[in-house]
């Protein structure tokens, strides 16, 4: 009820533990708190706070736009209602390697389990469109020190985003990564990889764990769990899948009543009532009112 009673350092130490596991976990990414309960429900892994989404969904396109108190802020609403490990997007760190530093710690105070910190210019794009630029390395490894010598909990996670490989090749992206490893990066996040045996040369090229970003209309095809398994990917996001599955059935559901009159149609696609209840615990917090207020004080009713 309320908040997750898991800590943040609880939360850091098992995402640490996942990612030297050999398996190769899922982060859905959710864009609400709520949406976060269904991603704990079915089992999943971790949860992943995508910029993009914290972004569209401020209707702003994800070119940089967001501010670190409203990244930290969001990104601290969803931490606190899950018990799972939550990864946030915090873009290029929001400035200059002092930023990045203020960003980590603020991170760390909103409760999120890691983050990852890209190499792009500002201002920056979807790593899977065109036109995007990086800094040079000196600054790229600059962010990434910072960020590593920042953070307070040795275990939040600083994970180091390349998007070298859409720009330079793949060549140039792992030569990039191995100086971010070297720079402190306790993981790699390869943007835009076009094919699997590209996850298998940046398999090869580093010894930290590596994400593979499975984001739809994007670069790289949608592999499946087992096929990022077999080249060695530690972990998976889908950090746009639930926002474009809910903006996906409201623009249905309005056609429908706009249509019709009555959205009678497409009831049957909705989550009941009760279903919705369930997902906020209504029932935990009448208990909790109950027992604060359902006793007896001898005497009081006299
Ligand atoms: C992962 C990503 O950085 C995000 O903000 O979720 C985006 C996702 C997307 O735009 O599809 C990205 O740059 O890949
Ligand atoms: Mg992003």
């Amino acid at each position: 009820m309320l908040f997750s009673t898991t800590t943040p350092e609880a939360k850091r130490r098992a995402l640490r533990e996942m990612l030297s596991s050999g398996r190769t976990v899922q982060f859905p990414g959710a864009f609400t708190p709520l949406s976060t309960k269904l991603i704990a429900e079915q089992g999943f892994d971790g949860v992943y706070i995508s910029g993009a989404v914290l972004a569209n969904e401020l209707g702003f396109p994800d070119i940089g736009l967001t501010a670190l108190p409203e990244v930290a802020q969001r990104a601290g609403q969803i931490a606190r209602v899950t018990d799972l490990p939550c990864l946030v997007d915090a873009d290029t760190g929001f400035g200059e390697p002092m930023n990045v530093a203020r960003t980590v710690q603020e991170l760390e105070n909103a409760g999120l389990a890691g983050c990852h910190i890209e190499d792009q210019f500002n201002p920056k794009r979807c790593g899977h469109l065109d036109g995007k630029n990086v800094v040079d390395l000196e600054t790229a490894v600059k962010r990434v020190a910072a960020a590593a010598q920042a953070r307070r909990d040795p275990d939040f996670l600083v994970m180091a985003r390349t998007d070298v490989r859409g720009v330079d090749g793949l060549k140039a992206a792992t030569d990039r990564a191995k100086a971010l490893v070297d720079a402190g990066a306790d993981a790699i996040f390869p943007e835009a990889m076009a094919d699997l045996s590209e996850f298998e040369a940046m398999r090869a090229a580093v010894d930290v764990p590596i994400l593979a970003n499975m984001t739809e209309f994007g670069k790289s095809e949608l592999f499946t769990l087992d096929q990022l398994q077999d080249v060695g990917v530690n972990m998976v996001i889908y950090p746009v899948t639930l926002l474009r599955s809910a903006l996906g059935a409201m623009e249905r559901v309005l056609t429908t009543l706009r249509a019709d009159g009555t959205q009678q149609a497409a009831v049957d696609e909705m989550l009941t009532r009760a279903r919705l209840y369930e997902l906020v615990d209504y029932t935990g917090y009448n208990r909790f009112d109950s027992g604060i207020f359902d006793f007896e004080v001898p005497g009081l009713h006299r």
